[in-house]
């Protein structure tokens, strides 16, 4: 009696495994290759990988820009599952300043490995807590009024400490990059922390951390897990270091905010809790119910890493270029020597003085593009770019470095020429003025440190050269300042190289 019937549910049961094996494959292939859903040209790719091996992960901005000239400047990219869509020229890029391209992906590599994952501003979509988040950052930059002098004080304080200590090895090569970071990193505790709160070696050990976490993310460690995020769940290696590297922001940010808060009990005030620090107004909202620990740590972080990396990818690019371009250096020390005296430190109030620093500032902003591809935005709602439809939710990717390399905008674009940002006149242009320059990005998620970085690339530059000259360790041998030799991870990276400084008196 039970033997037949035992026989059936065995032919049944194998019948459902097999069907629910063919379904899942279906499913499983249907997902791997996710259709075709833009309709935009683009490089062939190979099936489930598209295009991601084709990426040169070390110069994409300029893979990109090939392909650009191949595909117009909209074309698509497919890495892996994820459609992306990339603008290369200046008009296309303009068009993505709308609320529709003021979203950011969701990438899962970001979001694990930092304190408070998307919950600060960098990763966050385009939403109200994000725009609560840029307003209580800002508040606590504060870039304007009175609190811009303060930005001016502790900004030349963290750079006579560079200057002295490139003074101190007394015409001996040595590597700029330690004591540039430290003065970089410095200057961003002091606005995350306030001046009360003393910068400790572990606070230098703890962001250099962070940034070179970040660089590895960015070249693409733990890219398994933005493809296939249920990987997480297997507690993979890649999984693992980015826990680690999020327990130790989150420790250092503990850190910080401790010293913080114990600074304000000792001082007995609300002195440490003044507006003029990034903490300050965060742990004031936070104490009124406003906004979560996660918020708190998460612009900690990103502060710490986006103040920093941006900044010191630029001024060593312009240390590399004074060594390359000799006659630059001669006459940007000629103009400030000229312009103050020898007693005085330039400040932002000399700008006007100081035509050709301005233009050499701007002309390594356009040479170099410090994030030579942007960050990549999100599309909000189904929207068009050019004659293209987009879905919503689609990734869009930037290509600066294209737009600060097009001839029509900026001829010779290869070479390094700052008299272009001089008008007739031998006034500097400003970079609000220059539209196809953009280092800062455009749109709703534009970086909320451009004033402070402007004004502190403005103070180094000026009083570096004011007080010393950079000269090649060997002459026969100057470190490269072609992007080519750099690492890129967001921004770059030099290879380390030597110099050997010599100081000016009064007479140059
Ligand atoms: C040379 C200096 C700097 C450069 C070239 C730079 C460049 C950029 C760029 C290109 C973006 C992405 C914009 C976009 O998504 O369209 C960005 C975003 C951001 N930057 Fe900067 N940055 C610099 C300095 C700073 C400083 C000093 C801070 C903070 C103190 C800062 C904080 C941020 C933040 C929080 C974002 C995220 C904005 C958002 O997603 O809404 N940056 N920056």
């Amino acid at each position: 009696m039970f033997l037949p019937l035992a026989r059936d549910s065995c032919k049944m049961a194998a019948v459902l495994i097999t069907g629910s094996l063919v379904v899942g494959i279906f499913f499983l292939i249907a997902f791997l290759f996710r259709w075709r859903k833009i309709d935009i040209p683009g490089p062939k790719g190979i099936p489930l990988i598209g295009n991601a091996l084709q990426l040169s992960k070390d110069l994409p901005y300029i893979q990109i820009q090939e392909w650009a000239k191949e595909f117009g400047n909209v074309f698509k990219l497919q890495l892996f599952r994820e459609e992306v869509v990339v603008c290369s020229d200046y008009e296309t890029i303009m068009m993505t300043r709308s609320d529709d391209f003021a979203g950011r992906p969701k990438s899962w590599r970001f979001t694990l490995s930092i304190p408070g994952g998307d919950k600060a501003i960098l990763f966050q979509d385009f939403n109200q807590s994000l725009k609560l988040m840029r307003k209580l950052t800002v508040r606590g930059l504060k870039q304007y009024g009175e609190a811009s002098d303060r930005i001016v004080d502790i900004s030349l304080e963290s750079i006579e400490e560079c200057i002295t200590e490139f003074l101190s090895h007394n015409g001996e090569a040595f590597n700029p990059i330690i004591p540039l970071d430290r003065c970089i990193t410095k200057f961003i505790m002091n606005l995350m922390l306030g001046e009360n709160v003393d910068f400790i070696e572990d606070d230098f050990v703890a962001v250099e951390k962070m940034q070179r976490g970040m660089e590895h993310m960015a070249q693409g460690s733990g890219q398994e897990l933005d493809i296939f995020p249920w990987l997480r769940h297997f507690g993979t290696k890649s999984y693992r270091v980015l826990m680690e590297m999020n327990k130790a922001g989150c420790d250092s940010c503990k850190t910080w905010i401790d010293r913080y808060r114990s600074k304000s009990e000792e001082s007995n005030s609300n002195d440490t809790k003044s507006i003029t620090t990034v903490l300050g107004v965060l742990l004031t909202a936070y104490d009124d119910g406003l906004i979560d620990m996660d918020n708190v740590n998460g612009v900690l972080f990103e502060t710490a890493v986006a103040g920093t990396l941006t900044t010191k990818a630029h001024l060593d690019c312009f240390i590399l270029l004074m060594l390359n371009y000799p006659d630059v250096q001669e006459r940007l020390i000629a103009e400030i020597q000229a312009a103050i005296p020898a007693d005085k430190s330039p400040t932002l109030a000399d700008r006007e003085k100081l035509p050709f620093t301005e233009a050499v500032i701007l002309e390594n902003f356009r040479f170099m593009s410090p994030a030579p591809l942007g960050v990549a935005h999100k599309t909000t709602c189904n929207t068009t770019l050019r004659r293209y439809k987009i879905p919503k939710d689609t990734q869009i990717w930037t290509n600066v470095w294209a737009a600060h390399h097009d001839p029509r905008y900026f001829t010779d674009p290869l070479t390094f020429k700052p008299e272009r940002f001089l008008n007739s006149d031998g006034k500097a242009y400003k970079l609000a003025d220059v539209k196809s320059l953009f280092p800062f990005g455009v749109g709703k998620r534009s970086c909320l440190g451009e004033k402070i970085g402007m004004d502190r690339i403005f103070l180094f530059v000026s009083n570096m050269m004011h007080r010393l000259r950079f000269v090649p360790a060997n002459k026969n041998n100057i470190p490269s300042c072609d992007l080519k030799t750099f690492n890129t991870a967001i921004t770059y990276q030099s290879p380390p190289f030597c110099l050997k400084v010599e100081p000016l008196d009064k007479n140059g």
